[in-house]
């Protein structure tokens, strides 16, 4: 047998090429992490099996230096290196929080104190820790406005809109800003000024709980070093929480992790626009991923002449049925589908509307109508997509300048555009399927449940 071709080396083969798609570029030897373990262990955070790395997927994240077990705890990290809105207050910061009105958000303090303290260079004993936050962020509130409108629409104005907030606590903030002028060697509107490296995305580490001279806003946020190099992942399962007897704030992963492998942690079951919007990045292949129905999407390619639209409107409002409403990987989501079927219901089955919001198949013909607009409208957004990857292709072309966050908008189309044709395909087959075999044939029913009898009003 030639060299190579056994099963022996098909095995290596399969792993080398595992491996080096996760492997990680160990990045620990990088004076800032050295300057970062060491910050950490005077704060009595014990060593731990995670070491900084560069991975080709997700960039800078923790690798696991040995494999890790189902239900161990990967990160525990003392109360001391957290820095919360106690930090905060109990800081010199504190006494300008009390005195002012009306009372920072638990926002705008933590925002406040890291300006204060990045600002403060070696002064600061946070150092090591700033040192090491990402140094640009692609939350759309950074990302230049010409691409901002290569977003699909509704994430696009919530992109705008997140921008006008951050805008207006900036704004709001002037006041309070100046006030802390007797801190600064410089013009405090030169160390507040208004930029895209505000801040990073902080942890939900505490819980709820009002700080005296905060705001009554939720003071859920804190940063948490190191632990905040854990990069996210769908398909992983940890838990998170304060362990009161030893003060830590601890990870344990419900997954096991390999040796060498990036450790992730879930934050939360995100579809990609969410994951955008909050945290800046688009990852490939994501179970949440879906592309979302508008109204004016679903009503599209209905007659604009069917009476009863209005109010079968009003119904799938008042049954909460007109929002999330998506294709997924899987195909048309079942809200979707039985909002279709409901729009698509004769004048003469009408009166079947509850039954539909059950999930039955009132007739073939409904069936096949809804089936047939789920497919234009998935036709239509598969047409947008392909565009807007070509106008994305153009621009980045012309703009190297913006070639990273045009590549993330790129992402983001090209994930929809799979999603989107993984639906065409489940579509044609339930087409096909009601076209071919009658619904008293049909066993179990496609997407509902049984075939209905009668109707009520
Ligand atoms: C808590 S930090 C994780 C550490 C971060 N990668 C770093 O270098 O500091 C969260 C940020 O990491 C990035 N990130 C997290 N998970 C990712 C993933 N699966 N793919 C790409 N980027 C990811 C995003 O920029 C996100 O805003």
């Amino acid at each position: 047998m030639k060299k190579g071709r056994g099963r022996t080396s098909r095995i290596r083969r399969r792993k080398l090429c595992r491996s080096s798609q996760s492997r990680g570029v160990n990045e620990s030897y990088k004076p800032e992490f050295i300057a970062l373990k060491k910050w950490l262990k005077a704060r009595k955070f014990e060593d731990t099996n995670l070491i900084p790395a560069c991975f080709p997927d997700t960039g800078r994240g923790l690798m696991s230096k040995t494999s890790l077990q189902e239900g161990q705890v990967i990160i525990s990290l003392p109360e001391s290196c957290l820095l919360t809105t106690d930090t905060v207050i109990r800081s010199y910061l504190g006494a300008y929080i009390a005195k002012w009105q009306p009372p920072p958000s638990p926002l705008l303090a933590l925002c406040t104190f890291l300006v204060a303290e990045r600002h403060a260079g070696d002064r600061s004993p946070w150092k090591p820790y700033l040192e090491v936050l990402p140094k640009a962020y692609t939350c759309p509130v950074c990302l230049e406005p010409e691409v901002v409108t290569l977003l699909p629409r509704p994430l696009a104005a919530e992109a705008r809109e997140q921008r006008t907030r951050v805008r207006e606590l900036f704004t709001s903030a002037r006041g309070f800003f100046s006030s802390l002028q007797p801190l600064l060697p410089e013009a405090a509107e030169s160390v507040f000024s208004y930029g895209p490296s505000c801040g990073p995305g902080a942890r939900r580490v505490h819980g709820a709980g009002q700080r005296q001279g905060l705001s009554a806003e939720p003071d859920t946020c804190a940063l948490a070093p190191f632990l905040d190099l854990l990069n996210h992942s769908p398909a992983v399962q940890v838990e998170a929480a304060f362990n009161e007897e030893s003060r830590c704030y601890e990870i344990r992963t419900g997954s096991g992790c390999r040796r060498h492998e990036e450790v992730f942690i879930c934050y939360g079951p995100h579809d990609s626009r969410r994951l955008l919007l909050e945290y800046g990045f688009v990852p490939r292949g994501n179970p949440h991923a879906c592309v979302p129905v508008s109204q004016d999407m679903l009503v599209k390619y209905l007659p604009s002449t069917d009476k009863q639209m209005n109010k079968k409107i009003s119904i799938l409002k008042d049954h909460d049925f007109i929002e999330n409403l998506t294709f997924g990987w899987d195909g048309p989501s079942w809200r979707l589908l039985t909002a279709l079927r409901l729009l698509c219901l004769e004048a003469g089955e009408f009166l079947c509307w509850k039954k539909v919001l059950l999930g039955e198949i009132i007739s073939d013909v409904n069936e096949k109508k809804s089936l047939d607009i789920a497919q234009k409208i998935c036709r239509y957004f598969t047409e947008e997509a392909s565009a807007m990857l070509q106008k994305v292709s153009h621009m980045k072309d012309k703009e190297m300048a913006l070639i990273h966050q045009l590549t993330l908008v790129e992402t983001l189309w090209t994930e929809e555009l799979k999603i989107l044709r993984a639906s065409a395909e489940t579509l044609s087959s339930l087409q096909t399927a009601v076209r071919d075999s009658p619904r008293c044939l049909r066993s179990p029913p496609l997407l509902g449940v049984a075939p209905s009898a009668g109707c009520d009003a």
